[in-house]
Parts: structure tokens; sequence; C-alpha cells
């Protein structure tokens, strides 16, 4: 079966079939309902503020948020021409990531089955070849930067996605100068050291789909997992379904308006030498209506060796980790089935 969305399309389905049935032995804790208020909420515009004292205050507060959780919600304000997104220009990113997914099978499935490093690729599950499990999930994969690329239907999207893209890739680059001064470094720090904001910095967009699953408790929309990248900023079509891993519970978000999902990647905790480690999180599936989540993943050019920034490793700890290409370490990540942090843990050196 190519998708879930054509699965649960082409036949009326009462029950989850046995090949998505989801057993995690690991993550099975308790689901704790965390309200909103408890999860790390940074407001982009005292971020780019230009009094020192509110941007300060921000900067520790973002230092905070990638210290004790990886993750936080980036709140932006919609009418910031320079820096804020369009409220406009969110809602059609999903409108027009919905009518992809709604596009025929057939005008899909030109992107089937394709390589990783093609420009677009169009799917299910996570690594459908190596997964014993499926999951409930649908992906469209598009390698927006340093080249930019756009399915050809539906007939909108190309012009929106190039404007997202460029947003999300403005923000990224003010978050990391945050974050590069709440580690006591220079702003331009790790823009410069990893080269993100340059001509050759590397953002792919993740399109995920989640068809409405008739036992959700059963099946997973994406298993526990931490992103590659320095940050993800995701958004959604207004169903929840991500939960974060945070001191041993999984805290389901419900994104404040306006609010970007945003959370720190393998790359950062590399570069970080772990101070900045990256979040584990999942996605699960629901009975009652589609979701879609929309994610952009920042890191550098691809032939860039990420490894422990030599400035953080002043405190006595070695280095902690082996340095990688990007790129070799993306290829690692789709060799196999999506899983926590294995990943990151090839490099993680004994000290
Ligand atoms: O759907 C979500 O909320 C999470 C998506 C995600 O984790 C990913 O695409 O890596
Ligand atoms: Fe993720």
């Amino acid at each position: 079966m190519y998708s879930v969305k054509e699965l649960v399309e082409s036949v009326g389905l009462t029950s989850v079939p046995s090949s998505y049935i989801f057993r995690d032995t690991k993550s099975d804790v308790h689901c704790m309902h965390v309200q909103s208020e408890t999860v790390p909420i940074i407001d982009f515009s005292l971020l780019t503020s230009h009094d020192p004292d509110r941007r300060s205050e921000t900067i520790t507060r973002l230092g905070n948020a990638c210290l004790e959780w990886g993750f936080f919600m980036c709140v932006v304000i919609l009418q910031v021409i320079n820096h804020g997104v369009p409220e406009m220009l969110r809602d059609e990113m999903v409108r027009e990531t919905e009518s992809f997914f709604d596009l025929r099978e057939e005008d899909k499935r030109q992107y089937a089955g394709k390589k990783l490093f093609d420009p677009i690729r169009c799917g299910t599950s996570f690594n459908s070849n190596v997964d014993k499990t499926l999951l409930w999930r649908d992906y469209l994969k598009i390698h927006v930067h340093p080249h930019f690329n756009a399915p050809d239907k539906p007939s909108g999207f190309s012009k929106v996605l190039r404007e997202y893209c460029q947003k999300t890739r403005d923000i990224a680059g003010e978050l990391l100068k945050g974050i590069s001064e709440s580690l006591g470094l220079e702003s331009g720090y790790i823009n410069e050291k990893m080269r993100v904001g340059s001509s050759e910095s590397h953002q792919l967009l993740v399109a995920n789909m989640y068809p409405p699953c008739p036992q959700p408790e059963l099946a997973m929309g994406l298993p526990p997992h931490s992103d590659h990248g320095l940050l993800t900023i995701l958004m959604q079509n207004g169903i929840d379904g991500l939960q974060v891993m945070h001191e041993g519970n999984w805290v389901s978000i419900n994104p404040l308006p306006n609010s970007f999902l945003v959370n720190t990647g393998d790359h950062m905790e590399i570069l970080t030498n772990g101070k900045y480690k990256s979040v584990v999180h999942r996605a699960v599936v629901n009975s009652k209506a589609p979701r879609v989540s929309i994610g952009t993943a920042h890191g550098p050019p691809l032939d860039t060796v990420v490894s422990p920034a030599p400035e953080l490793m002043t405190d006595g700890v070695g280095q902690a980790y082996l340095g990688i290409k990007y790129k070799n370490y993306l290829e690692l990540q789709q060799s196999k089935t999506l899983s926590g942090k294995s990943c990151l843990d090839h490099l993680r050196l004994s000290i």
C-alpha cells in the first residue's frame, strides 16, 4: 500500500490492520496532559526587540528552554512585517499542503520511492523498506534550500511554499542568534560556524499527514525520535498530536494561537557538546480528523562536518561526540527504523 490515506479511503476500516499495530515497550510511560502554560513560550517580538533588557530576558528564557526542554512554543506576532509570518501565509501553507495530499494518487506517485537526496519525495511510514511496523503517516519531503524545489501541483503550492520557507529560515536565524548568546557566545556564532543563513545552508521541509485512525491507541504516527539538524520549526492544521518527552513524561502539546513549535535537533546537541540536548518527541493519531503537520529542519550545508564547538568544551568535560558530515548523518538516520536517539548514540564518546 502506497499511502495510509489511500488505505483509509479505499476500504471502510473499522480496525487497524496488524502491520500497523505498534508496540513500544520502552516508551510505555504514563502520558501526562500538561497545560500549555508549563511549556516554555518565547515571544519572537521580544527576541528581536531593540530594548536590551527585554531581549536579554528573552534570551535567558530561550537558553532555559533549550537546557530544560529542548522545546518551546515561539509566538510570532503576525503583523510584524520584517520577521513575522503573516497569518494568511500559515493558513495558505496548511491549505496547499492538504490539497497536495488530496491529489489523485497517480499525481503523487511520481515522487514515490525516490532516494534521500531527491528533491521531492513522497511516501508512507518512515522507511517502509525496513520498518517492521508501519506508521500511520504519509509524508511529503522537499529539499527547499539551497535549491528550491516544489511539486507542480496544486498550482498555488510553489509560491506559498517558497515564501513560507524563507520566513521560517529568517525565524531560525534569529533563534540561533539568541541561542548563541544564551551559550555565552557571539550572537552570530552558530549562524557563522554552521553557515546557516548562507546561500548554502540546508533546509528540508517535511509535511506529515495522519489520517483518522479507527483505533488510535494501537497505531503510531511517528514513534519517539529526535530530529536531525539544529532546529525544527513546526506548525499544524489545528489538530493536536505532538507529544514531547520531558522529565520522563509525554507532554501533549496544544499550541498557542500563532505559535510555532520549535525543537532542538541532534546537531544542536553535537555542536553544544551535549549542553542543549535534542528533544525526543512523537506524533500520536486520533480517530476524528485528519491531522497535518509541517516542519522545517534547519541545518548547515550538507558537506559541513558538525562537531562540538571548542568554545563549549572548556568546563573540563572532554569532547562528548564525534564529528560527522551532516549529509552522512542524514544517510545514517534514513538507513534505519526511526528509533529514539539511536543515531546520535553512534557518535557519543565515553568520557
Ligand atoms: O507531527 C508532528 O507533530 C511531529 C512531526 C515530526 O516529529 C517530524 O516530522 O519529525
Ligand atoms: Fe520530529
